[in-house]
């Protein structure tokens, strides 16, 4: 039996998973019906306290951190990591809820962010090779929402970039980057960042500005005298080629590609959505909905 597609949304704390999972389901929800979808969301996150998406299957439903926490008087991460792997051992109760959904329908799953959660206690990579013995892996697509200020700094540039890389890695999926609140960054220099054809480039440009803001505050500091620069210069050589380098690297792997998702325009949602669909080949055999979206897709990592 074929299986319906799941989009798995991971990202940071706070950087945007539960809008998007939400812009996604109204924007799909306001097509005409030849285009419709019909978009369950499933809140994964046992911590989650609050969410705007109609909500098709909850984990609280199992079990939620604040439980834990009353009853077994652990901290929030202790209590995090053990309903994730109460999880684990009950996958049925997922399976059976899975099973309910038509192969025609579509799943969105708001993932915890914890980034432990992908690497030191790999939880939900175990998640991820239950779904795919399950027979979802065809239809599986990973999407790290980052938040757009990220690359409007060159340091928060350069973590994103690698927790973005990280996630990737260990989740092994087809996998899109959004770039979420881009509502809220400048049009100009979210345009000439997204110019950039790689992350060396983009780095350098990000890292200049960075380097003339920090001068001033020093050259500030002291008074009006460039006293620190020297300073700086060499540590900065330093952190230079190191930086230069993961640039590199993240280059060879294509991460610096990412969507840029700005929720108050319809146009826009629709791209980062054919953004996602062509990293699965969603709907290509589905004549309706490839005529309308072979125009409209965007750039993705690969
Ligand atoms: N303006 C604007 N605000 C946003 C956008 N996305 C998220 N926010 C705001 O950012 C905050 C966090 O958004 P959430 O969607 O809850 O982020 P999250 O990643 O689900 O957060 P956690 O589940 O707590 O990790 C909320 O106050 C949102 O309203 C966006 O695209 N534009
Ligand atoms: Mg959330």
């Amino acid at each position: 039996m074929g299986r319906c597609a799941i989009q798995l949304v991971t990202g940071p704390a706070g950087s945007g998973k539960s809008t998007y999972c939400h812009t996604l389901q109204q924007h799909c929800l306001s097509l005409g019906p030849r285009h419709r979808r019909r978009i369950h969301v499933i809140n994964l996150d046992p911590a989650a306290e609050s969410f705007r998406y109609e909500v098709s299957l909850d984990i609280r439903e199992l079990i939620s951190v604040d439980d834990v926490m009353d009853e077994l008087h652990l901290g929030p991460n202790g209590s995090l990591v053990y309903c994730m792997e109460y999880l684990l051992e009950n996958m049925d109760w997922l399976q059976e809820h899975l099973e309910e959904f038509d192969e025609d329908e579509y799943l969105m799953i708001d993932c915890p962010g914890q980034i432990e959660l992908y690497t030191h206690i790999p939880v939900m990579n175990k998640i991820i090779d239950q779904l795919r013995m399950w027979g979802y892996g065809e239809n599986m697509v990973s999407v790290f929402v980052v938040d757009a200020t990220f690359v409007t700094d060159a340091s928060k540039f350069i973590s994103g970039s690698l927790l973005a890389l990280s996630a990737m890695i260990s989740m092994q999926l087809p996998h899109v980057n959004v770039l979420s609140k881009c509502d809220l960054v400048d049009e100009a220099s979210m345009e000439r960042v997204l110019e950039m054809e790689s992350a060396v480039q983009l780095w350098d440009v990000l890292g200049d500005h960075s380097r003339r803001q920090g001068g001033e505050v020093a050259r500030r500091e002291n008074g009006g005298t460039d006293a620190l620069s020297g300073v700086g210069e060499s540590r900065e050589g330093k952190w230079h080629r190191l930086t230069e380098s993961i640039c590199t690297l993240l280059d060879d792997f294509s991460m610096v590609g990412f969507v840029p998702l700005n929720i108050n325009d319809e146009d826009n949602i629709a791209h980062v959505l054919a953004t996602v669909d062509h990293a699965i080949q969603y709907g290509e055999d589905l004549e309706v909905r490839g005529a309308d979206y072979d125009d409209d897709v965007g750039e993705i990592a690969e």
